[in-house]
């Protein structure tokens, strides 16, 4: 696993043959930005997409953002050129459609690995993560999470998985409970990052916040999302909340204490704080870092 302690709360599909989109892609603060050669893309489109997000790769700068590409599947004759020209490019992170076994994801790492030597890029330095997109892929999700020191995360793609399971997606999304809290335990147990899917209706905002609450809810790090409009929505659900902040630091303020003592575990305001609860407000600390809601030592800057 390459697990690290980047927030990945939005992760956003930027089509990869959309010259303006692939430009401006970096000025509305997603945390990764996600590159499309697959099916946002047409088969007439295939090598310009490709040309297109490896030049933009190579000379537009995305500031912060993790740069990640979706290319295309295994089974196309897209992928060889796809997984060279991104590893040549520098990507951070390849992400693999349709995943549905940890034999694909050692078929991409032997494909990304060959590029690392042939354009001399260190080896083992690109990362890799899985979209899971069907019944096998959720079967099998914990030997894809597993497959390789490369993983960062594994991404729920409910588009084609609702396709495959004879369904599609309804508003409660209980079509989707099994395979959210599969995805999950799977990402958890190899300790890699957890996405949930898109949400493709642009006009229905309070069906989005739903989604995102429910994902935030049940553990996962974030989402892919489709639009740049879902992005600040996405980190409003995930902004912890001033009591959650102030919690946070007396637990870390605390536990400190604890340690210069001596002790691993303390008594505060009397409940019982230990090593879960100080990794659970490192956490808070860090999402509310990220929504500039306290400064570089951690003090709460108030609303
Ligand atoms: C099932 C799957 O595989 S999903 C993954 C593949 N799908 C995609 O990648 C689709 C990505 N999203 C999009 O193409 C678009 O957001 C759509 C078609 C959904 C909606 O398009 P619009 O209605 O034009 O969006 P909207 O009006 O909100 O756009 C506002 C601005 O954001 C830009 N923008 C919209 N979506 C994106 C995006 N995904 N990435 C970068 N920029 C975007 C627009 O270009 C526009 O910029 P401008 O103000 O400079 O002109
Ligand atoms: O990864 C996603 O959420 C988008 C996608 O391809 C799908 O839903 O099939
Ligand atoms: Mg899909």
């Amino acid at each position: 696993m390459a697990t690290d302690e980047r927030l990945r709360r939005t992760m956003m599909f930027v089509p990869g043959n959309n010259p303006a989109m692939v430009k401006d892609a970096g000025i509305y603060g997603a945390d990764s930005i996600m590159f499309d050669l697959e099916d946002a893309v047409s088969l007439a489109e295939k090598d310009a997409a490709r040309y297109l997000v490896y030049e933009a790769l190579r000379t537009v700068d995305y500031g912060e953002a993790e740069l990640v590409v979706r290319v295309n599947g295994l089974d196309t004759p897209f992928f060889e050129n796809d997984i060279k020209m991104m590893v040549k490019a520098n990507v951070d992170v390849i992400r693999l459609p349709k995943t549905e076994s940890a034999e694909m994801i050692n078929q991409l790492v032997a494909a990304v690995e060959q590029a690392e030597k042939e354009f001399g890029r260190e080896i083992g330095s690109t990362n890799v993560m899985a979209a899971i997109e069907s019944a096998m892929g959720v079967v099998n999700a914990y030997e894809i999470a597993s497959a390789s020191d490369r993983m960062i995360g594994i991404a729920l793609s409910a588009e084609d998985y609702t396709t495959d399971m004879k369904t599609h997606r309804y508003p409660d999304g209980q079509e989707l409970l099994y395979a959210r809290n599969v995805i999950l335990h799977a990402a958890r147990a190899a300790g890699i990052a957890a996405f949930d899917t898109v949400f493709t209706n642009m006009d229905d905002e309070a069906g989005f916040y739903r989604e995102t609450e429910l994902i935030h809810q049940l553990g996962f790090d974030g989402k892919s999302l489709v639009n740049p409009r879902q992005i600040e929505m996405v980190n409003k659900v995930y902004q912890p909340s001033e009591k959650e902040i102030l919690n946070a630091q007396n637990v870390i303020e605390a536990i400190e204490e604890a340690r210069q003592k001596g002790s691993g575990v303390i008594s505060m305001n009397g409940q019982m704080v230990d090593r879960p609860v100080v990794l659970r407000a490192q956490r808070v600390m860090r999402l509310a870092q990220a929504a500039n809601l306290v400064d570089e030592e951690g003090n709460y800057l108030g609303k």
